[in-house]
């Protein structure tokens, strides 16, 4: 079996090898709900789901050497080297079986969208873009009970503010491939898992 992460849909003898499994990048500002909202898609969908920040919260957990570095990133509401995430998302792909992924929180900046898309010569199906007010999403954030260093007033202002200098812009990038599925985020769970449905009930996956 060869890697899912790396394939591509042609040899060099012009053979058909493997299919670039399906990925959808899931992106909105911290607290804008795109773990809720991906826990929703996968159990309508089939889609496998990969939080970059899970991954690294589990690799800090796993004591890596890595570890101190992330956690004393993540601290400071700043984005990790994308060498370290894009690694721990290939490894995940691989270990899944399954070539449809919801990767929840990347890319959050340039050096995220431009790396993995050399690394893994994967473009994405479509961008999920929950947009939500900072109020609401701090509101959520300070609720959010999960113990999370990173969900105090401090470090949130932080990730706003990375947020909108750097993760915006890729989604602007994607925008202008119109491939931004943008979706209100600031209304009731269930409400929002509508506008998502519709959303990957139309024939949208595939297109380029
Ligand atoms: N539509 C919503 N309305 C109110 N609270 C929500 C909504 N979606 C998620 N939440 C809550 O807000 C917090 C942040 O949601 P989460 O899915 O972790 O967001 P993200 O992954 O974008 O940071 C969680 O406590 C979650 O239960
Ligand atoms: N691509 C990524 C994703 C997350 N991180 C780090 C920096 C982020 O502030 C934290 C938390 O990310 P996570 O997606 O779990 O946070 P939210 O769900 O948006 O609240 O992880 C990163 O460095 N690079
Ligand atoms: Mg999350």
């Amino acid at each position: 079996m060869g890697t899912v992460v790396e394939a591509t849909n042609q040899g060099e003898n012009g053979n058909v090898t493997e299919q670039k499994p399906t990925v959808v990048f899931v992106l909105g500002g911290p607290g804008s709900g795109k773990g809720t909202q991906c826990a929703n898609i996968v159990e309508n969908f089939g889609y496998t789901h990969l939080s970059a920040g899970d991954l690294l919260r589990a690799e800090i957990k796993s004591g890596s050497e890595n570890g101190t570095m992330i956690q004393n990133m993540i601290k400071e509401g700043k984005i990790v080297p994308s060498e370290v995430t894009i690694k721990l998302l290939q490894k995940a792909m691989q270990e899944s079986g399954n070539d449809k992924f919801l990767i929840d929180g990347f890319p959050r900046n340039e050096e995220n969208r431009a790396a993995f898309e050399e690394v893994t010569k994967i473009e994405p199906a479509f961008v999920l873009y929950f947009d939500c007010p900072d109020e609401e999403m701090e509101r959520r954030l300070l609720n959010r009970n999960q113990g999370r260093e990173d969900d105090n007033i401090e470090t949130i202002r932080k990730r706003f503010k990375v947020f909108m200098d750097s993760s915006l812009p890729v989604i602007n990038y994607y925008d202008a491939k119109g491939k931004v599925r943008k979706i209100e985020a600031a209304r009731p769970i269930n409400e929002v898992f509508e506008s998502v449905k519709a959303i990957f009930s139309t024939k949208n996956e595939k297109a380029d």
